[in-house]
């Protein structure tokens, strides 16, 4: 079973449980977070769709055939349904970084208004004789109400598995599910015994399509829900599968007992220079990844950043040929990877991406210049409203100030804004991004 049916899940995870030598033994219940339209256009078409790989030379198109239902995600008769039942060994997740409604202490965020409500609402489900009429709608309270409901099904042990762009997703999974379950204290304590919580780093550059491109593909395929991809995939994972899992290592994927070192080198590497390319590409003129990365000044940041980036990771990583493939990777101007989507939620992907470097940079003693470069960039493109800020008196005041940029960094990390040397390297580097953007007008 899978929560937030979108465009990754159906490159990455579906793609894997095809190829694997069992796959013919699994299917896909896929469940969208709020969207009907995807879900409706996939149980029109059976679950088939079509998957593009596109590389810089052309396109390879297969048809993945395991997604065996699609729902909206606010269908919860069907959702408590599979996840009660015995044969549902899998939840797997790409709910978006914000779909875990944790706050900066890794914890599930009592602040968040849909989160409380959700609590309330599990915390009465004894005197609810119909469990989906309860109204919750993060996808964590979802996932608490169908555990629940599995517990009561004496159902067996269950892993759940989040394959989003997060450090130690398995662990801030565990951490958000058990808050929100503490609604229920039995079913608290059923989850602590029986649900498995595996980590995984997964990596395929999967952009969003056009409603222009949808059209075409749609008379090319004959599909009104195909996937475009990059070629290149990779998936390690860590964790146990109690009731069984599909023989993903046959596909390629592989399992490790410490995630850790790989999922930094991909979240720092591949999602940090993402981050940084969505502030200061656009800033530049820039639309997409690749226009970005051929511009020598984005360029340039990029591999300094990445340049104190890879003191901090193993050099058994193979962070040379890594790199280059990054390179590669991004340059391909087939995939029209748009740098406005990657800006969603900067904040964020700046804390957990580009932070831990600056902090480890400076813990050695080094400057953080390139850090500094990326912080500087991006409040230079929330300046210009091309990125949020998360800072509500920036994001939709009229004039930005310092001020504003030092609350902007201690969003990020109280640390380095209480570290005079950094925030006059940011100040620096602010400056420079400005005179270079002023230069090039
Ligand atoms: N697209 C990629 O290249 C890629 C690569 C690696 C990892 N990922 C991970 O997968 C995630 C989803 O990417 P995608 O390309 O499938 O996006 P998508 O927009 O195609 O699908 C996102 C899915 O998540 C749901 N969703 C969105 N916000 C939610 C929320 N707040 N709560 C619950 N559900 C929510 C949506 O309804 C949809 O079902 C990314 O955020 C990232 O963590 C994506
Ligand atoms: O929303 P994000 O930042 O998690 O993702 C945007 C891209 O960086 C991301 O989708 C990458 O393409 C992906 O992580 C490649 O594996």
């Amino acid at each position: 079973m899978h929560l937030g049916l979108g465009a990754f899940s159906r490159s990455h995870l579906a793609w894997y449980t095809a190829r694997a030598l069992d796959a013919r033994d699994w299917g896909i219940s896929a469940y969208t977070g709020r969207s009907r339209e995807l879900a409706e256009v996939l149980t029109t078409q059976d679950g088939l769709y079509t998957l593009i790989e596109r590389s810089a030379e052309g396109d390879r198109a297969s048809i993945i055939e395991n997604v065996v239902e699609a729902h909206v995600g606010g269908d919860l008769a069907s959702l408590i349904a599979d996840i009660s039942a015995d044969e549902t060994v899998i939840i797997s997740l790409t709910i978006t970084e914000a779909g875990y409604r944790v706050g900066v202490d890794g914890l599930l965020d009592s602040t968040d208004s849909h989160v409380r409500a959700d609590l309330a609402a599990l915390s009465n489900i004894e005197a609810e004789p119909n469990p989906s009429a309860i109204a919750v709608s993060t996808a964590i309270g979802r996932l608490v109400l169908g555990l629940d409901a599995r517990r009561r099904a004496c159902s067996g042990p269950i892993t759940v598995m989040s394959c989003d762009n997060l450090p130690n997703n398995g662990s801030l999974l565990r951490e958000a599910l058990l808050g929100m379950a503490e609604a229920i204290p039995d079913t608290a304590a059923w989850c602590k015994q029986m649900v498995s919580f595996a980590s995984t780093s997964v990596d395929r550059i999967t952009p969003s399509i056009s409603p222009e491109e949808q059209e075409e593909l749609a008379a090319t395929y004959g599909d009104r829900a195909p996937v475009i991809a990059e070629p290149f995939s990779d998936w390690i994972i860590e964790g146990e599968f109690p009731a069984g899992r599909p023989a993903w290592e046959s596909a390629g994927a592989r399992f490790t007992d410490d995630l850790e070192p790989w999922e930094s080198r991909k979240l720092w590497l591949l999602n940090g220079a993402h981050t940084l390319l969505a502030s200061l590409g656009q800033l530049r003129g820039h639309r997409t990844v690749a226009e970005a990365i051929t511009d020598p000044v984005c360029l340039h940041a990029v591999n300094s950043f990445w340049d104190e980036a890879e003191r901090h990771l193993p050099a058994t990583l193979g962070l040379t040929e890594y790199r280059s493939a990054l390179h590669e990777r991004f340059a391909n101007a087939r995939i029209e990877h748009q740098l406005s989507q990657i800006a969603i939620d900067t904040p964020t992907k700046l804390r957990l991406r580009v932070m831990p470097v600056a902090v480890r940079e400076r813990e050695s003693g080094r400057e953080a210049d390139a850090c500094a470069t990326v912080i500087a960039s991006w409040l230079a493109a929330g300046e210009q409203r091309l990125v949020p800020l998360g800072i509500e008196a920036a994001d939709t005041g009229t004039a930005f100030s310092w001020d504003h940029a030092v609350l902007a960094v201690e969003s990020l990390s109280t640390k380095l804004a209480a570290d005079g040397a950094f925030l006059s390297a940011v100040r620096d580097e602010l400056d420079r991004v400005r005179h270079i953007l002023s230069a090039a007008r």
